[in-house]
C-alpha cells in the first residue's frame, strides 16, 4: 500500500478484436473468480470496479470500416469508453488501472492520461513491459491486428484515423517512453524507434546486465524520468513480456522472455522509485491456458505486485 494511491478504479474490458479474433477473452471474470477483488480490498484499497464491454461483432466486420486495419470501428468505441473512464477517474484523484483485453486498449487509456495531463500541465512517463514494441502505423502493420499500433497513435501517427483522441494534439513525448523486455519487433517498428530514439531495454539488455537488471534499469527510467520533466508514470504491463513458460496463455507469445520473478521484482523497484500513477495489464486469455492455470497464477502475481 505504501506507493499507490489507495482510490482504486478498477476498469475492466475483455476485448481481444485487437489480436483480430472475435468474442472476448474472459480474463477480468476468470481473475475475480479467482479472488482478485477480495486480496485488493484484504490490502485496504477502496476500490470500483467500471466494465466496458465489446459491441457485439460479426466477422463480416473484420474490415468494414478500415481496409487493413481489423474491426477498427468497435475496437475505437471501446477505446473511447477506456479513454472517458481513465480520464474521469484521474479527475476524481484516484488510480485508474485498466485489465483486459488486449493492448489495442492503450489507445483508449493512454488519450484519457495524456488529456488530463494536457490540462492540468502534467507530463506523463510511460513504461512499457513487452514482448513487443506496438508502434506499427495503419500503413506499416503487416498483421492488420491493432494491439500493434498503440504506441504509433500515442506519439502522434495516424491521426487521420483517431481524430477524435488526443485533445489538442497533445501526443506522448517518445523521450519519455521506455520499453522493457522487448524481443519481436516488425522492420517497419524499428524504424519508428530509431527515428525518434527512443529509450529501450530489449531482453538482449537486460540479458547483459544480467541479474542486476531491475535495479540499473529502473535507475536509468528514473533519470529519464527527471531529465524529461515528466511528473506520472504510467506502467502499461503486457504478459506476453513474461517469459511463455510462466505465462502460457497470452494471444502472441514470444519465447526467451522476462522470467517471472525478474518481472516482479522490476515491477516492485520501479514503484518504490517512482510512485506509480496509474496503468494497464493486457493480453492474459485465460482460454489459452494449460491444465495448472499457471498462466492465470502468473497474471494473479503481477497484478498482485503492481497493486500493492
Ligand atoms: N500487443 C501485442 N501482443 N502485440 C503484438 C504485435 C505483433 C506484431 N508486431 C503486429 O503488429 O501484428
Amino acid at each position: 500500500m505504501s506507493f499507490i494511491n489507495s482510490n482504486l478504479d478498477l476498469i475492466s474490458t475483455q476485448m481481444r478484436l485487437g489480436t483480430g479474433r472475435l468474442g472476448d477473452s474472459g480474463s477480468f471474470p476468470r481473475l475475480v473468480e479467482s479472488g482478485l477483488l477480495e486480496k485488493l480490498e484484504n490490502k485496504g484499497f477502496s476500490l470500483t470496479c467500471h466494465e466496458v464491454n465489446t459491441p457485439p461483432v460479426t466477422e463480416s466486420e473484420i474490415y468494414a470500416s478500415h481496409d487493413h486495419l481489423k474491426y477498427l470501428a468497435p475496437i475505437m468505441e471501446v477505446d473511447k469508453a477506456l479513454e472517458q473512464e481513465v480520464y474521469s477517474s484521474l479527475q476524481k484523484g484516484h488510480l485508474p488501472f485498466t485489465i483486459g483485453g488486449d493492448h489495442a486498449l492503450a489507445i483508449g487509456t493512454l488519450s484519457g492520461l495524456l488529456n488530463y495531463c494536457q490540462e492540468n500541465n502534467e507530463k506523463p512517463f510511460v513504461v512499457w513491459f513487452d514482448a513487443h514494441t506496438d508502434i506499427n502505423t495503419a500503413k506499416g502493420t503487416l498483421s492488420g491486428n491493432v494491439h500493434g499500433i498503440p504506441l504509433a497513435v500515442a506519439i502522434g501517427y495516424d491521426q487521420d484515423i483517431f481524430p477524435s483522441f488526443y485533445q489538442k494534439e497533445q501526443y506522448l513525448d517518445p523521450s519519455a517512453l521506455h520499453y522493457v523486455g522487448i524481443r519481436s519487433v516488425d522492420d517497419f517498428e524499428q524504424n519508428v524507434v530509431e527515428q525518434h530514439s527512443i529509450p529501450n531495454h530489449p531482453m538482449s539488455a537486460l540479458k547483459q546486465l544480467g541479474d542486476e537488471w531491475p535495479k540499473v534499469v529502473v535507475e536509468q527510467i528514473v533519470t529519464e524520468f527527471e531529465k524529461s520533466k515528466a511528473t506520472r508514470l504510467h506502467l502499461s504491463f503486457d504478459l506476453d513480456g513474461v517469459d511463455p513458460s510462466f505465462a502460457p496463455s497470452v494471444f502472441t507469445d514470444v519465447p526467451d522472455g522476462v522470467p517471472l520473478p525478474q518481472a516482479l521484482e522490476f515491477v516492485t523497484r520501479l514503484k518504490e522509485a517512482l510512485p506509480l500513477k496509474s496503468g494497464d495489464f493486457v493480453e492474459f486469455d485465460p482460454g489459452l491456458d494449460d491444465n495448472n492455470n499457471t498462466g492465470l497464477k502468473a497474471a494473479l502475481a503481477v497484478l498482485d505486485t503492481i497493486l500493492d
